[in-house]
């Protein structure tokens, strides 16, 4: 059965804030990506990740973009992701987004290699772009031990992911080979197109209704990394939290295509507090 995602997911997911809180109760997430040529991909993940209200946002990425990430977006935490106590930060962290931009080197792999190695059952890891395109050729990379893994490929990602070419990739094909990947049954998958299907860890389908073509532009998805990293981080990893992402994220699409040609992804972050202000609290 599958079931369409609607505007009542976000009365359901965003809470008020109460007073008696800080940072500390929001979630701890890094995001590892941004190699020489793909600084922004990591920037833009960034910045839905702070927009959607994690508690701390760190980044790992190549020391070349530390000087336009800070001056974007001073509200993030920078480590070279060369550097040896990468390591000690995911450990800890409720919630890793690694891929964007991250490029597919061997440098990158040995990232992969280190996050199986190091996450463990309290931690929710969203694997995006390269991540993705780096396990394809390999699944063993894939970090079983986290609590729970959310793949977020494009059409393209999930051909060479599941073998699935894009015309035959139906819900029962994509859940046939989602069930070859998995071990313990944690994984979610977002399989994004112009209407994004989402599957949980039990097989149940979940379609997106909303977004637009003025959406089609480099960075939309890296920026929904970030964004669905940032509603787990917050609002638990449950598959509503990761629902409710992939559809405000194509709401303030919406918004923003009823005046513009194109949609800028940076103005989808830029817009999301105002739009989660309207939705919070309803509940
Ligand atoms: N500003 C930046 O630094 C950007 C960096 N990016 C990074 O570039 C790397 C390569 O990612 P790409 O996605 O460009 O390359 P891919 O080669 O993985 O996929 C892109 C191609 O797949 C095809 N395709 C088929 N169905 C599609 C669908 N539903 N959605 C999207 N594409 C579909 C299209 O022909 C498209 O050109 C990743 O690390 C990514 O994060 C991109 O995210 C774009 C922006
Ligand atoms: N025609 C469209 N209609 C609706 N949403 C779209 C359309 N084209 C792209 N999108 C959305 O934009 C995002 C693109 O993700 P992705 O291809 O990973 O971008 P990138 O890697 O460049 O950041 C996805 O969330 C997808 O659903
Ligand atoms: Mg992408």
């Amino acid at each position: 059965m599958m079931v369409e995602i609607t505007e009542d997911i976000l009365t359901k997911v965003i809470k008020e804030r109460k007073s008696a809180t800080h940072k500390g109760n929001y979630g701890r997430i890094l995001l590892i990506g941004g190699s020489e040529n793909y600084g922004g991909a990591i920037i833009m993940s960034t910045e839905g990740a702070i927009a959607a209200g994690s508690g701390l946002v760190a980044v790992a990425t190549h020391s070349m973009n530390l000087t336009a990430l800070h001056a974007r977006d001073p509200e993030a935490m920078y480590i070279d992701w060369r550097d040896h106590s990468l390591p000690n930060l995911v450990k800890n962290m409720d919630v890793i987004v690694c891929g964007p931009g991250l490029g597919t080197s061997a440098f990158a792999t040995k990232v992969l290699v280190m996050l199986k190695d190091i996450i463990s059952k309290k931690q929710t890891i969203v694997l995006d772009a390269s991540a993705l395109d780096l396990i394809a050729k390999d699944h063993e990379l894939l970090p079983f031990n986290a609590g729970h893994i959310v793949l977020t490929p494009h059409q393209m990602e999930w051909q060479r992911l599941s073998q699935i070419r894009i015309p035959f990739q139906t819900d029962s094909a994509n859940k046939t080979a989602l069930n070859k990947l998995e071990a313990e049954g944690n994984i979610m998958l977002v399989l994004k197109s112009n209407h994004t299907h989402v599957y949980d860890e039990k097989g149940q389908v979940f379609i997106n209704p909303i977004g637009n073509p003025g959406m089609a532009t480099g960075g939309m998805g890296d920026t929904l990394a970030g964004i669905i990293g940032g509603f787990v981080a917050q609002f638990g990893p449950k598959i509503d939290s990761i629902l409710a992402a992939v559809y405000i994220h194509s709401l303030a699409g919406d918004i923003l295509y009823k005046s513009n040609y194109v949609v800028r992804p940076t103005v989808i972050s830029k817009i999301l507090p105002r739009l989660m202000k309207k939705y919070s609290g309803l509940n």
